[in-house]
């Protein structure tokens, strides 16, 4: 076996919310499941398909996707701050690949990854997110506007494609989702200072960052008493998004639009683009089978929560 997939909800409220006993136990259980999984399968290398959330990447050069050849974490939500460890050639070799199927991309030497690409890496390996060697991936999931899901299915392909010959253990992680709303800024309704914050917020001072994660605490201790202005979490729209991964059919993945995603599922529902990326990538090299699949709404973690894990037949 040497391709191998686990796909997990993140949340930075992990550490900043209460749910009861009982869903905290399962959501470990499952974070207990991923962990045995890789150790077991105990890959070379990690092809990690990340989010951002304004952190790494901002409105004053936002791509759809970017190759990280180095890669630091913000330590947002005091996350991982720290240097990835990055094998820069492969990085170089793996995006011309890509870019020579007429699928374009960015690189960053010196991109920067925040809770949302990290956040698995640490709940793997008792909080080093650099204690194995990974690529980074950034895939917007945050800022319109967004490629089809196609683009991002066919540019997963592409980067299996570039693995599926190679006798390496790699690891297709993919990061984000399910249906969730936490309370990042739009651009087309945020006003003046939130849109110069999405456009040039790099390195935040202290009090500014505070203040962000100190509001979305709130607004998940509000959404969990059922008194936010958030979207819903909409378990139906996540079972059958669980479904389509799990039937190894990721064309499947095309059917979805930004649009419909905002309306029904919230507008960080994207973040399942680092899904269709880790699926469509294990595909590109053989067909699969899921053979974990861990899933609740929880309104404490604002997210629809799930965990999975596949391998190739
Ligand atoms: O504040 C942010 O940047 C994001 C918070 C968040 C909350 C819940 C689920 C997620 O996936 C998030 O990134
Ligand atoms: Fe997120």
């Amino acid at each position: 076996m040497t391709q191998a997939l686990l796909c997990m909800s993140h949340s930075p409220l992990l550490e900043h919310a209460d749910p009861p006993a009982e869903v905290v136990d399962a959501v470990q259980a499952s974070f207990e499941q991923a962990r045995t999984f890789v150790r077991d399968f105990d890959p070379e290398l990690v092809v990690n398909f990340g989010p951002d959330h304004y952190n790494g990447f901002f409105y004053d050069l936002m791509p759809p996707f970017c190759v990280g050849y180095r890669a630091h974490g913000t330590g947002d939500y005091d996350s991982f701050a720290g240097d990835l460890d990055v094998p820069e050639q492969l990085a170089e070799e793996l995006a011309q690949f890509v870019i020579d199927r007429e699928i374009d991309l960015a690189i960053s030497r010196r991109m920067e990854v925040d809770h949302g690409a990290v956040q698995p890496m640490e709940i793997l390996h008792d909080g080093n997110a650099a204690a194995r060697p990974v690529l980074p991936i950034f895939v917007n999931s945050v800022a319109r506007p967004f490629v089809p899901v196609s683009r991002v299915r066919k540019f997963g392909q592409a980067v299996g494609e570039f693995f599926a010959g190679q006798d390496k253990r790699v690891l297709f992680l993919g990061s984000g989702g399910l249906s969730h709303d936490p309370p990042v800024p739009q651009f087309a309704t945020a006003n003046d200072a939130q849109r110069e914050f999405l456009t040039a917020g790099r390195h935040p001072s202290a009090e500014f960052r505070a203040q962000r994660q100190a509001n979305t605490i709130e607004t998940a201790r509000k959404f969990a008493a059922g008194e936010a202005d958030i979207i819903d979490l909409n378990p139906d729209w996540d079972r059958a998004f669980l479904k389509v991964c799990s039937s190894g059919k990721v064309e499947g993945f095309d059917a979805y639009t930004a649009d419909d995603m905002d309306a029904t599922a919230g507008h960080s529902s994207h973040e399942v683009r680092t899904w269709v990326a880790a699926y469509s990538a294990l595909s590109a090299c053989g067909e699969y089978d899921v053979t974990y699949e861990f899933y609740r709404p929880i309104r404490e973690y604002i997210a629809g929560f799930a965990v999975t894990t596949a391998v190739l037949r």
